[in-house]
């Protein structure tokens, strides 16, 4: 279900980093690491996560940063899932 505004800004605020782009109804945030090694390895873990989650990151790759957007496609928005992936993304990068 989609989140309300109020909603989501609500637990965007406990997940420093991601912001919301009303363009593509998705949040966004962007990662950096020493290398592209860290990067990718970063990005291994994430999918294996995302995939046992069926839930997956629109993401892009140049060299040691990784940019990540979420959306639910079939809400046409963010949901309880996309907050729960940024979470879980956000412990993978800490
Ligand atoms: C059929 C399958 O459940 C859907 O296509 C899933 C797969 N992964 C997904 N990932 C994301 N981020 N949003 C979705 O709506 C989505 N849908």
């Amino acid at each position: 279900m989609l989140l309300t505004d109020g909603i989501r800004e609500e637990r965007l605020k406990a997940l420093a980093g991601w912001t919301y782009d009303p363009d593509v109804r998705a949040i966004r945030r962007s990662f950096r690491f020493a290398d592209f090694a860290e990067a990718f390895a970063f990005m291994t873990r994430v999918a294996l996560l995302a995939e046992k989650a069926d839930h997956h990151p629109e993401w892009t790759n140049v060299w040691s940063r990784v940019d990540i957007a979420l959306t639910t496609h079939d809400a046409g928005g963010v949901t309880e899932r996309d907050i729960a992936l940024a979470a879980a993304i956000d412990a993978i990068a800490a």
